[in-house]
């Protein structure tokens, strides 16, 4: 089922949108947790770039939305509700992995999170915990999985994430809901391969350093790093490109552009790809972009356009998020709800 459609079989979700404050967009390439400043977007600027096709499609299934913590106890009121375009998108690595940590090529071998990792998950959901989501993208694979289940139990929301089984006709059916007040407190979670990490072919089990000590470091670099050299039967970044960002495109992005808040878990080379996609960066650009594990990134949606908020790698939430006035209501609300 297309994810649209579910969303709508799963009920009403809530929905925030956001205002874009004069923050400084100008984009942060983490490196194992350094950030390197390299102004690419310039304050007040953000990309639109080959989305007017995108934004026809979602005008169109544009609806009203709830206020951003409306819930059944609270008896939305139609004051509440208001129509919004703007929307949060977070990304985020996975935390670290077995293979990480055994510094493995890892691409789509299926390995699980370290204690490390979890831990990184679970801090990344304590970064996010105030920050609306409809909706959960994660690869198919368990270490982005386990990342998102882990940072969403963190949220203060405390609606439930779901992964969604529409792999068959049965399993759609046998996981189906009876309850719509138990839906308007579940997330979808919904698991696309395309959102895999890049397959590395006959690298994938060697040790990265011992790879880089019989090919030369020049060579294992090239495999690693370049846009378009692929290692020995996997695929490059733009093979990996391809399938990533074209899914994004066909299924993400007209959710932002309706409103929804969507989180995005998945891997080093498939969000380089799609963060390539929503900074507009170059082949020679996206080279030297390296995500850390377990750090989420925060986008606005607005109006086709996407406007980098920053990374939470600071102490504080707040410091780093620097609210804006929507989202800070909407942490408002979460306080009185708790109270
Ligand atoms: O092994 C991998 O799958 C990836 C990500 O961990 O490695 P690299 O840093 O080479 O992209």
């Amino acid at each position: 089922m297309a994810a649209t459609a579910f969303h709508q079989a799963i009920g009403t979700l809530i929905n925030s949108g956001f205002q874009q404050e004069n923050g400084n967009t100008s984009l942060r390439l983490i490196s194992n947790g350094f950030r390197v400043d390299v102004g690419l977007l310039k304050k007040g600027s953000s990309c639109s770039r080959g989305r007017s096709s995108v934004v026809a499609q979602a005008s169109s299934s544009q609806t009203s939305v709830l206020n951003p913590v409306s819930s059944p106890s609270n008896n939305t009121s139609t004051d509440s509700r208001k129509k919004t375009n703007e929307a949060a998108l977070i990304l985020i690595r996975h935390g670290e992995s077995l293979w990480n940590e055994k510094n493995l090529f890892t691409g789509c071998v299926d390995v699980p999170l370290t204690k490390k990792g979890v831990e990184e998950a679970i801090e990344a959901g304590q970064r996010i915990s105030n920050i609306p989501v409809d909706i959960i993208y994660t690869s198919a694979l368990i270490r982005a999985q386990m990342t998102a289940m882990l940072a969403m139990a963190q949220h203060r929301r405390k609606k439930v994430p779901i992964v969604m089984h529409n792999e068959s006709e049965q399993a759609k059916s046998w996981s189906q809901i009876f309850s719509e007040e138990t839906k308007k407190q579940c997330i979808p979670v919904i698991t696309a391969w395309q959102l895999n990490e890049r397959m590395y072919g006959e690298l994938q089990g060697l040790n990265k350093q011992e790879t880089a000590d019989r090919y030369g470091k020049e060579q294992v670099h090239e495999w690693r790093r370049s846009y378009d050299i692929p290692p020995p039967n996997g695929e490059s970044l733009e093979m990996c490109a391809q399938r990533a960002v074209a899914y994004f495109k066909e299924h993400i992005e007209p959710l932002l552009l309706s409103g929804k808040n969507v989180m995005v878990a998945a891997h080093g080379n498939s969000l380089r790809s799609i963060i390539m996609y929503l900074d507009q960066l170059t082949s020679q650009e996206v080279i030297s972009l390296e995500l850390s594990t377990g750090i989420p990134m925060l986008y606005i949606s607005k109006e086709g356009k996407f406007v980098r908020r920053g990374s939470p790698v600071g102490p504080t939430e707040a410091g780093v998020y620097a609210y804006t006035k929507n989202l800070a209501l909407y942490r408002q609300k979460l306080d009185e709800m708790v109270q």
